[in-house]
């Protein structure tokens, strides 16, 4: 199934008639730019474009009243004068005589997408609309926002499709307030914001942006507000709030579908937000949700005014929701103190409701709305914003192979994958390495020997970017391991994430040297000595405790993986994982997102049916959900906690509370 891109020229057609210092950044050409952006890049050809409709009446009044929609319907025979009071009874918003008709087919943009991914015709999608939707009332329009297109969408999906759970993501850098007040007593539709706040100096400065608004009545617990209290924020700030706060709720809420606010202006060079995160953070934010509710995912333009990162970063998400890989981070740092402090006060803010967070610590004691002016504050004045600048993102050139499998005779391989040939050539350099360090005089050594030198000359194909991913299925993954990972290290010059799931000694030496992290997912105990790059994680009854397995994935290894960004994973499924295929997809799409898919994965023969549903995630296809989760096992977020507690000093992505950052 494919990605569906929904664009009309017609959503161009407005713009702000009078003079409006405020206004002027909303212009037709954040549209134009974006589309021309995804055409030039070949992206707009590689999706199902779907078109636009006009939201009926009804759908409207899914969110806005009776009264609200006759008004906006005045406004295409209202006089410039009589528009501009029109306006002043809002504020911060602007009419024109075409912007009724352009807010009727953003908001059934909307719907169409929502149609296009609940029926199948695609698998998820992007929508490049305007006016934007999230500011929006039951009976007003603020921030450039007549029709709250992604919260019609929401009540859309939930009346026509039976949708019980909806997850609303808004990664635009304003507060979607419009979004909080249509659903803030509804536990169907779980809304995550994150917004520049400044402690409510910032635009729309509501009190109730804030992080301690949670919801109310039945809906409590299912707002989550992450107040950015400075600006400059940086990708590891973004990655540090969706591995320890939105994903673990995510998961643990598992919606149907997820519908995302997708504003640039939460990236580089946007006037608006003054961040500092580059475009490709959003192929990995994209990335990150795209592996919920099946992979069901609705993208709706919000904001974005600088023009150069908002062509990038709708780029960024619409190659990653076509399946290709993330790019690799760029160099990531901690989160800054002031992400910290607002992480940790959301997370103690919303324990109770998700047990997820059960462990998070105590709302801080100091008082974190310290408002601390301190010098750099004033330094936001016109002046000092210097002009960003930032690097291209990167090519993502995707190989030519997307999943090269090595699989005994006799297995078929699966569609779209490239079988790799047992070499018979021989290359006797690594015969003789192989025959001295590994292989035993065991009797099958003609077929081991050809089954290592095969392994390592996948390995060679993709570091030569000739292959993106590859999967062995093998007599012996430790042997294979003790080939491939050495081999990887030293000729290779990587940096590779060894991640072995199920029991059994790990058959490597992990030297200190950061060449190699290991990291075990077991439910044993481990002897190995601890060490930085030696990370065991023990999970009692594994596959049992799913909630327990996927909180440890996302909130420790996934920052670990990130931090330490390899470029290259393999991922080991010793023999008795113990592990529920659901689970065992998840981390495997998830660990896509890391060194731009490069990821070799051995699998132990007798594990022959879970090769093909491997290989498709290989391949880029959403895992399965796992369903909703009950509470981890106690003991299992025991021990996660203690690793962490050990590993932060070394993995500054691991911090989660005020007291960590130091
Ligand atoms: O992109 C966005 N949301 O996603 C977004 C939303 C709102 C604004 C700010 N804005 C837009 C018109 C206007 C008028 C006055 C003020 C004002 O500050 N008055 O005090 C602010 C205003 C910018 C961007
Ligand atoms: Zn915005």
């Amino acid at each position: 199934m494919g990605t569906a891109l929904i664009y009309d020229e017609e959503m161009t057609r407005y713009k702000l008639l009078w003079v409006d210092p405020s206004c002027k950044i909303e212009v037709p050409e954040r549209l134009i730019v974006s589309y021309e952006a995804l055409v030039k890049s070949g992206l707009a050809d590689r999706c199902v474009s779907v078109p636009v409709r006009e939201a009926t009446d009804a759908d409207i009044l899914l969110v806005h009243s009776e009264e609200y929609l006759q008004a906006v319907k005045t406004t295409p025979f209202m006089t410039l004068e009589e528009m501009q009071d029109f306006c002043a009874q809002y504020g911060d918003v602007y009419f024109h005589p075409n912007i009724y008709h352009c807010a009727t087919l953003a908001a059934g943009a909307a719907l169409q997408l929502v149609d296009s991914v609940m029926t199948g015709k695609v698998r998820n999608g992007m929508a490049l609309v305007r006016p934007p939707g999230h500011h929006s009332m039951h009976n007003a329009a603020s921030g450039f926002c007549i029709f709250n297109n992604v919260a019609i969408a929401a009540q859309y999906a939930k009346q026509k499709y039976g949708v019980k759970r909806v997850l609303i993501v808004d990664w635009d850098i304003h507060h979607g307030q419009g979004v909080q007040y249509c659903f803030e007593d509804d536990p169907s539709v779980l809304y995550f914001s994150w917004h520049r706040y400044e402690h409510q100096k910032f635009w729309p400065k509501l009190r109730e942006s804030d992080f301690d608004s949670v919801g109310k009545e039945k809906g409590a617990g299912f707002n989550i507000n992450l107040p950015w209290n400075k600006v400059d924020m940086q990708n590891s700030d973004y990655l540090s709030i969706f591995h320890h706060l939105l994903l673990p709720i995510a998961y643990e809420f598992c919606p149907d579908l997820v519908l995302v606010c997708a504003g640039f202006d939460s990236a580089i060079g946007d006037p608006e937000g003054e961040m500092c995160a580059t475009p490709d953070i959003f192929a990995h934010l994209t990335h990150l949700l795209m592996n919920l509710a099946g992979g069901k995912l609705c993208a709706v333009l919000e904001g974005g005014y600088n023009l150069t990162s908002l062509a990038q970063s709708v780029c960024q998400t619409v190659q990653t929701l076509l399946g290709d890989p993330p790019p690799r981070p760029a160099n990531l740092d901690g989160p800054c103190q002031s992400t910290v402090e607002s992480l940790h006060c959301v997370r103690s803010t919303h324990r109770q409701y998700w047990s997820c967070l059960k462990h998070a610590a105590d709302l801080p004691t100091f008082d974190v709305s310290t408002k601390d002016l301190s010098l750099d504050e004033s330094l936001n004045s016109e002046e000092s914003k210097e002009e960003h600048v930032w690097p291209e993102p990167p090519k993502r050139l995707t190989p030519a192979i997307r999943a090269a499998l090595l699989l005994p005779d006799g297995i078929t391989c699966p569609d779209g994958c490239y079988r790799q040939s047992v070499s018979e050539c021989l290359d006797p350099l690594i015969v003789t390495k192989l025959k001295e360090n590994i292989l035993t005089d065991s009797e099958d050594d003609s077929n081991a020997l050809s089954t290592l030198s095969s392994l390592i000359d996948l390995v060679e194909k993709m570091e030569k970017d000739e292959v993106c991913s590859g999967l062995a299925l093998v007599h012996d993954v430790s042997k294979a391991m003790k080939c491939v990972v050495p081999h990887a290290a030293s000729a290779l010059k990587n940096r590779v994430l060894v991640i072995c799931v199920g029991d059994g000694k790990v058959p490597i030496h992990v030297s200190e040297d950061g060449k190699v992290l290991m990291v075990q997912l077991s439910n044993k105990e481990s002897q190995e000595p601890e060490s930085r790059y030696f990370i065991p994680v023990c999970l009692k009854k594994g596959c049992s405790d799913v909630s327990g397995f996927i909180q440890a994935i996302l909130s420790l290894l996934l920052p670990l993986g990130y931090e330490y960004d390899p470029s290259l994973v393999v991922l080991v499924q010793m023999s008795d994982s113990g592990l529920c295929e659901s689970m065992w997809l998840q981390l495997t799409s998830l660990l896509r997102g890391l060194a731009q898919g490069h990821m070799l994965v051995l699998m132990q023969k007798g594990n022959e049916a879970c090769v093909s549903p491997t290989a498709s995630s290989l391949l880029g296809d959403p895992a399965p959900s796992l369903g909703p989760l009950v509470a981890p096992l106690p003991e299992n977020v025991e021990s996660v906690e203690m690793l962490r507690h050990r590993l932060k000093a070394d993995w500054k992505l691991l911090q989660t509370t005020a007291q960590d950052i130091g």
